[in-house]
């Protein structure tokens, strides 16, 4: 569909994803005017020396005159931030959010919203273990996968907008509903991120001379694991604790199979863990393959 610009863009929470969302928005020229609501005082500093956003501040009347609200705040934050906002929303704004976890943030939001705002929830499958204004790029959402979980309610015209503007920023967009949504990006986000956590705390737990050999010799799949473990300790408490079901879910199929492979080890089972390790790699083979299809 061709997309007129949106006027005035409010970006809540200017970190990784919202000083990327404003350099991809105005990269695509899809703002005419894009303002940032933060309440790190060093982040609102730091957007307006970068340039990323006309105006910047911890003030909710910055919603004032938008026709698109992006909550960029921590799962935890958005039901909290929403409310704050409610007052100046006007009917008829496209709010969406950019959240790692949907029925959550669908829980919180919906409920404070004032009607007449279309609420389209939203999630890029892209992202960086960094946080923060200056952690963003333009290029960050191109050719990577946007997922918008719009409910039944949704105004169908509402939501073919927004999925237009991340389609001109480069994103490959999927609708589904936000519990689906969940299960699997529990899987495939979720649980990964858990693991790393774990396994770096895990091998820097060990007796001093062991932690010393893990940092000197980190080269390879451990380094990778640490890349991970890097990213926002908030964010991710935030994730954890608002897709308790689905992550525990993953989590209880995670030991199960763990369980069955440690049992091949003990019992010298070489054929299993063989079986195992070569549909494994043809997965990883077919996830390469599809990117460069
Ligand atoms: N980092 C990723 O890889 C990634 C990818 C996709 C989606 N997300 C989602 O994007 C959202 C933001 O993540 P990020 O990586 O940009 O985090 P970030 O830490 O880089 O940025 C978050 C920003 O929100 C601000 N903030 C936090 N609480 C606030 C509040 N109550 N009011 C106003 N401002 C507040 C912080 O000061 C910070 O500037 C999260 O919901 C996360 O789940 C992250
Ligand atoms: O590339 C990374 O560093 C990421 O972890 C990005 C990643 C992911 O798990 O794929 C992390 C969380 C998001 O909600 C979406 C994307």
């Amino acid at each position: 569909m061709s997309l007129s610009p949106f006027n005035r863009v409010l970006i809540v929470g200017i970190g990784l994803i919202g000083s990327s969302l404003a350099l991809a928005l105005r990269k695509a020229g899809l703002a005419r005017q894009i303002v940032a609501l933060d309440h790190t005082p060093d982040h609102v500093a730091e957007a307006l020396s970068l340039g990323l956003v006309d105006a910047a501040g911890d003030d909710p009347a910055l919603a004032d005159g938008a026709d698109l609200v992006i909550l960029c705040v921590p799962v935890g934050a958005c039901g909290k931030v929403a409310a704050k906002l409610a007052p100046y929303l006007a009917p008829g704004v496209i709010l969406t959010d950019v959240g790692s976890v949907k029925q959550a943030v669908v829980r919180d939001v919906a409920p404070v919203l004032p009607e007449g705002v279309q609420f389209i929830p939203g999630h890029p499958i892209s992202g960086t273990e960094y946080s923060g204004p200056s952690a963003g790029f333009a290029e960050l959402f191109e050719g990577r996968h946007c997922i918008l979980t719009p409910t039944e309610t949704a105004d169908p015209a509402a939501v073919a907008r927004l999925q237009a503007a991340w389609e001109a920023m480069g994103s490959l967009v999927t609708i589904m509903s936000a519990e689906h949504h969940d299960r699997v990006l529990a899987i495939t986000s979720h649980l990964p991120h858990l693991i790393a956590y774990t396994i770096v705390g895990t091998a820097t737990d060990l007796e001093e001379h062991m932690q010393q050999e893990v940092i000197k010799y980190s080269a390879g799949g451990f380094r990778d694991f640490t890349r991970i473990a890097a990213s926002d300790p908030i964010m991710w408490r935030d994730v954890f604790l608002n897709n308790r079901e689905a992550v525990l879910e993953m989590l209880g199929r995670l030991h199960e199979d763990l369980g069955l492979l440690a049992r091949a080890i003990r019992i010298g089972d070489g054929a299993t863990l063989e079986e195992k390790f070569t549909t494994t790699r043809a997965i990883r083979r077919g996830i390469i393959a599809a990117k460069q299809a």
